[in-house]
């Protein structure tokens, strides 16, 4: 098997690495904490998971990142796989979001981390723990396999080389050995069981007890037919006795019947005779009753008019009778519905008649009203003509008032405005010349005054040749001008209100004509009015009162017809009383007819009686003949009888039977008690018989148990012997193991450190590891150096690794040889050793090793260098092959020397 390519994105320290490997030797060189480890830790999760490294998934996904993915292809047994495996960071947590493997064969396919893990675990033919005790030498765990105790140890190696599997059949034959020897020693239980229960049942001895009861039996039924035998004897002796007895018997109840028979005929013969005799006197009664009945009908005859009283004759009288009845009903019918007919025309009549009288009524007294009416109506125009007269004298009155006056009638309103407008005026001139005559007076006072003082009155000067002086006399006649005016005025206003006072009064009588006029006219067309009311009204009065008489008269017409009408309906109520009177009659004479007919029906029916009354006399009489022959033989029997008795036979027949009852009675208790014996036996042999079954199947079942008891004994046998060959194989191939790997390791170790101290390594059957000194001392391996047990450690694995790839058949799994920092306990002398180690190991078979060391030695040995560098910023790592490793060792870092040395 072999790496060809790993890629990691977001693993531990790198962030996108892709390497190539190659078989043969690549050295992997770097600084310290530059991911060395890291890479070859992504390898081994790749295969495995984290389940098999130290950290927890969150380890492998680089600090702050999300999700991180590896995915490594390898080559096996000629055939590629590619592994791929995705986790993801939910919160807190990592998760494994894909993981999945494909080879070139397309039916090699798995998804999810276990198929994964159990695939690679299958194809490599080791888990994940065998992975690294073998091939995966891991830092620092160089004395794992030292310090392992021999019981550890051997589980490893057993593990590896398959032993485990031994192991495990060997168990397995162990564990069958167990299951069979449970079931044997249930078996064999089972076994002792049956057999103690057949000695219990054989110690019983049921055969013996069987025939016992088989011979009692016999004895009983023997005991039994003799008893049956006698039985039968009783019974026959009962039974003849029996019948002797039962023949008496029978005899004897003949004889009573017969007694009886003769009394019951002789009862009856006496008795029938005596009704024959009531029959007779019956028979007597009716013919009496005939003749009477005969008289009767004779009488009826008469009555009907009807001669004969044969059926037809009377069947034609009574048609006769119904045919009359149903002409009269049909008479009476019609009367009837006539009488009715004329009953309603009367009352018809009668009503029309009160009817137009009670119109005539209503029309005199509508008559009268409108008479009373007109009289009211003539009273109203007789007060509104005097009215009408004393207006006309009042208007008179009134137009007398124009005559002296310049106006008409009509022309009062304007006349007084007129005479108004003159008062005015004259008032207006008045009052004109009082002021006048005021001013005209104190001027002259005025002048007056200056004159008395010597001033002018107008001009306040001295008036000596005033001007306005001279005036003085002017204006003195002026005031008495003006006087003599206002006089004459005054008076005209006196005139002028005359005027106007008489204009008013006749303005007063103009309206009031007005009035009276309106009034008037009024008046004329309400006396119109009334006149031609009382006219109407009067008239119509009159043609009511003729209506009325009209009405009156129809009335009496109408009472005279209603009254001819009634006339008649009597007579016609008369007629139905005197058909009612007819259908009485008719109703009497068929009653008359009915009673002719009983009367002949009865005659009829006693003739009858009378006929059957003889027949069944003379029925009685031969009745009794036939009895009375009866009655002689019966006797004569009934004698017979009486004679054949014999009392004796019966008495010794009586006695017979009893003793046989009492025997009978003995014998069938005996019986019984035979028979119950007899089940008994028959119910004990049974049980008896069913023990000795029991028993025989008891016996099969026990042989077939022992048989299976013998199977299981050599099933046992042959699983211990499996079990033992299974752990002795086992044996034989760790010895055989054994002794190789002491072999091997002792060369490799030889190899490896050869020297002077020490001579061996002995590897024992119980794997325990001893190092013998030259001088043949034992040394515990933990004794050793450190660099002495990083040798010793790596001379083991790689012993461990030969045997893997040369002891397992077929196609050995021989992972890549991982050695990180193998070096580290080592002086240069040693890491040479390792060198030629390493190169030895690829001799056998190791097809690709990969180391991570710092050592110079150990790259010149490489076939591919892969330098591994941080950087120191980012923290991340990178990958690079260098493509010439034998010049890249003279470059090494100086760095790295505090690594190479112890
Ligand atoms: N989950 C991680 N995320 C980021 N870096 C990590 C993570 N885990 C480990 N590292 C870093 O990877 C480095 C460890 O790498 P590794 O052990 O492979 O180094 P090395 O080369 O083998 O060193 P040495 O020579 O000392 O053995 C450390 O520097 C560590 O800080
Ligand atoms: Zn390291």
């Amino acid at each position: 098997m072999r790496f060809d390519r790993i890629r990691l994105r977001n693993f531990k320290p790198y962030v996108d690495t892709d390497l190539r490997l190659t078989e043969g030797v690549t050295v992997i060189h770097g600084l310290n904490g530059s991911g060395k480890s890291s890479l070859l830790e992504a390898c081994f999760f790749a295969l495995y998971g984290s389940k098999a490294l130290d950290g927890t998934l969150g380890d492998m996904v680089t600090n702050g990142a999300e999700e991180s993915e590896v995915e490594l292809w390898f080559t096996h047994d000629g055939r590629s796989y590619h592994v791929r495996r995705e986790l993801k960071r939910y919160g807190e947590q990592i998760q494994t979001t894909t993981c999945t493997l494909d080879s070139d064969d397309e039916a090699i396919h798995r998804d999810g981390a276990t198929d994964v893990r159990a695939f690679v675990a299958d194809l490599l033919r080791m888990d994940a723990a065998a992975f690294v005790n073998c091939a995966y030498v891991r830092q620092g765990e160089v004395n794992k396999l030292i310090n392992a105790t021999p019981t550890e140890r051997q589980d490893m190696i057993d593990d590896l080389l398959q032993l485990g599997r031994l192991e495990e059949y060997r168990e397995r034959a162990g564990n069958a050995r167990l299951g069979v020897n449970e079931v044997l020693g249930n078996k064999r239980e089972l076994l002792r069981d049956y057999e103690s229960r057949i000695e219990e049942r054989e110690a019983k001895d049921p055969h013996e007890t069987l025939n016992a009861l088989q011979s009692d039996l016999s004895e009983v039924d023997a005991k039994i037919e003799n008893y049956e035998q006698q039985r039968e004897k009783a019974e026959q002796s009962r039974q003849q006795a029996r019948s002797v007895l039962d023949e008496h018997e029978e005899r004897r109840e003949e004889l009573a019947e017969l007694e009886a028979d003769v009394d019951d005929l002789e009862t009856t013969i006496r008795e029938d005779e005596a009704e024959r005799e009531r029959l007779g006197d019956r028979v007597g009664d009716l013919r009496d009753r005939v003749d009477e009945a005969e008289e009767t009908l004779r009488e009826r005859l008469a009555v009907v008019a009807v001669d004969d009283a044969d059926p037809e004759t009377l069947a034609a009288r009574r048609e006769a009778l119904d045919d009359r009845e149903d002409e009269v009903r049909e008479e009476l019918r019609e009367a009837r519905s006539r009488a009715d007919a004329l009953s309603t025309q009367s009352e018809t009549l009668e009503e029309r008649a009160a009817d137009a009288a009670s119109r005539a009524e209503e029309k005199r007294e509508r008559a009268a009203e409108l008479d009373a009416d007109a009289e009211a109506a003539a009273e109203t125009l007789e007060e509104r003509e005097a009215s009408l007269a004393e207006s006309t004298a009042e208007r008179g009155e009134l137009t007398a008032e124009f005559d002296d006056e310049p106006v008409a009638v009509g022309e009062a309103t304007a006349h007084r405005e007129s005479v108004r407008e003159a008062l005015a005026d004259v008032q207006a001139e008045v009052r004109e010349t009082s002021n006048d005559l005021a001013a005209a007076r104190s001027s002259v006072e005025e002048a007056e005054r200056l004159l008395e003082e010597g001033k002018c009155p107008e001009c306040g000067q001295s008036v000596a040749d005033s001007p306005h002086v001279d005036a003085l006399d002017e204006d003195r006649e002026r005031v008495a001008r003006l006087e003599n005016t206002l006089a004459e005025l005054n008076d005209r206003v006196e005139e002028r209100t005359a005027d106007v006072e008489r204009a008013e009064a006749l303005v007063e009588a103009e309206n009031r004509i007005g009035q009276i006029d309106d009034t008037r006219e009024l008046l004329e067309d309400g006396i119109a009015e009334k006149e031609s009311e009382i006219a109407e009204k009067r008239e119509r009065a009159a043609t009511l009162r003729e209506e009325a008489n009209d009405l009156e008269g129809e009335a009496e017409e109408k009472r005279d017809a209603a009254e001819t009408q009634a006339e008649r309906a009597r007579e016609v109520r008369d007629d139905v009383e005197e058909l009612e009177a007819a259908l009485d009659d008719l109703d009497e004479a068929r009653d008359d007819l009915d009673a002719v007919e009983a009367g002949r029906d009865a005659l009829d029916e006693a003739e009858t009686e009378i006929e059957r009354l003889g027949e069944r006399r003379a029925e009685i009489a031969d009745r009794n003949d036939e009895r009375r022959e009866f009655l002689a033989a019966k006797r004569s029997r009934r004698d017979e009888l009486r004679e054949a008795v014999d009392e004796e036979a019966v008495q010794s027949a009586r006695d017979s039977l009893d003793s046989a009852e009492d025997y009978l009675e003995k014998v069938t208790d005996a019986l019984e008690d035979l028979a119950e014996r007899r089940d008994d036996l028959t119910s004990r042999i049974g049980a008896v018989e069913n023990e000795i079954e029991e028993l025989e199947s008891l016996r099969e079942d026990r042989d077939a148990l022992a048989a299976r008891v013998e199977e299981l004994e050599a099933v046992h046998e042959e699983t211990e012997e499996l079990e033992a060959m299974y752990g002795d194989l086992r044996a034989e191939l760790r010895r055989a193991n054994v002794e190789s790997l002491e072999r091997m390791l002792n060369e490799t170790f030889e190899l490896v450190y050869g020297n002077d101290a020490y001579s061996h390594i002995e590897l024992d059957g119980e794997y325990e590891l001893t190092v013998y000194q030259k001088d043949g001392e034992p040394l515990d391996p933990e004794q050793l150096s450190g660099g002495e047990r990083a040798l010793f450690n790596l001379s083991l694995r790689c012993a461990i690794y030969r045997l893997l790839a040369e002891g397992i058949e077929g196609a050995a799994p021989t992972p890549p040889l991982i050695l990180d920092e193998p070096t580290v306990f080592l002086d240069s002398g040693h890491v040479s050793r390792l060198a030629d180690l390493i190169e030895e190991m690829r001799g056998f078979g190791v097809r690709q090793i990969l180391i991570v060391s710092h050592d110079d030695e150990l790259v010149g040995a490489a076939d591919e260098l892969v330098r591994v560098e941080k950087n120191p910023t980012s923290n991340r790592s990178t990958v690079e092959r260098v493509a010439d490793p034998s010049l890249s060792a003279v470059e090494r870092p100086v760095g790295d020397a505090e690594h190479a040395d112890d």
